[in-house]
């Protein structure tokens, strides 16, 4: 595997927390909340609490630097924005395994994926504060690792042919390996999450949860959140990855696990590594 070092065009500069080289300088409890944020609230928990399913993706320190290096652009190691779609019939080939981004209008799709590229700073994921802004499936290419789609959102102002075009791209994507489905951590599961979630069991699509936006919500409505989201995960679904993560796009918390995690189902990660504890 290509592991491209050096950092992207001068010009803008990554920011603080966007490497791991930045995060181990950290005392270890604030790296532990960057790096595995869920496992931050462990301490929180109710004495007899299952967190068994917190700690199924732990990957150690070398999986995240081999991760890292994925996203790192370089000579030879090129990540570029490849084309926008809203049919299937102007999607790129589907010649890479691949990974999608959905959830509900501002959840904070367009942020994470700007936030997997920061040290790729020539890529540019346009993120707004206006409901609805990404209209379009936008393709990223990742050397000639993997491909990555930033998806419109649903609910609120989301374009008209949402509806076919995501569910089309979810039935038809067959290098698609997981689909990362953005919930508001201050808000928790609202009723058009649940309308995608039965779409992505209907389809039989694997897919895993992320809780975004956590800057914002104070603990106690986290640990609410992640517990109820969890017990939901165990109750009523089949296709969901049981373990959530959780992300700050600003802090930069939770994004090196995606990362990794990105990595690892996209089959650039060898199996031992991903399950390899720090
Ligand atoms: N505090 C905080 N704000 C965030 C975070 N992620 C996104 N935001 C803000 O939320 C708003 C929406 O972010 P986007 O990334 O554009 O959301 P989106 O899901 O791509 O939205 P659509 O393209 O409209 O579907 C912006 O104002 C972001 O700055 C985060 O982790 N923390
Ligand atoms: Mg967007």
């Amino acid at each position: 595997m290509l592991l491209a070092r050096g950092g992207g065009p001068a010009g803008r500069a990554s920011p603080p927390l966007a490497a791991l080289s930045q995060v181990l300088r950290l005392e270890r409890s604030r790296r532990t909340a960057i790096v595995f944020p869920l496992q931050k609230l462990e301490r929180y928990l109710a004495p007899g609490t299952d967190t068994a399913p917190f700690r199924l993706f732990q990957p150690g320190l070398a999986a995240l630097q081999r991760s890292e290096a994925l996203f790192r652009s370089g000579r030879g190691h090129p990540i570029d924005y490849v084309s926008s779609a809203v049919r299937m019939d102007h999607a790129p080939p589907p010649a890479l395994p691949e990974v999608c981004f959905i959830g509900r209008s501002n959840v904070g799709k367009s942020s994470l994926i700007r936030a997997l590229f920061s040290l790729a700073p020539e890529v540019e994921v346009r993120v707004s504060k206006t409901p609805g802004h990404t209209k379009k499936m936008n393709f990223f290419k990742v050397g000639k690792y993997f491909t990555l789609v930033d998806m419109p959102g649903y609910g609120y102002r989301s374009p008209q042919d949402f509806v076919e075009m995501v569910e089309t791209y979810l039935q038809e994507r067959h290098n698609l390996k997981r689909t990362f489905l953005l919930v508001d951590g201050v808000v928790g599961l609202q009723k058009t999450d649940h309308i995608a979630i039965e779409m992505l069991e209907e389809f039989g699509i694997p897919y895993v949860m992320v809780l975004t936006k956590i800057d914002r919500a104070s603990r106690g409505l986290l640990l609410k959140n992640v517990l109820e989201i969890q017990e939901f995960v165990k109750e009523s679904t089949q296709g969901c990855f049981p373990q959530l993560f959780l992300v700050s796009s600003v802090q930069f918390s939770g994004v090196h696990l995606i990362r990794c995690f990105v990595a690892h189902v996209t089959g650039n990660l060898p199996t031992v590594e991903a399950e390899k504890t720090c």
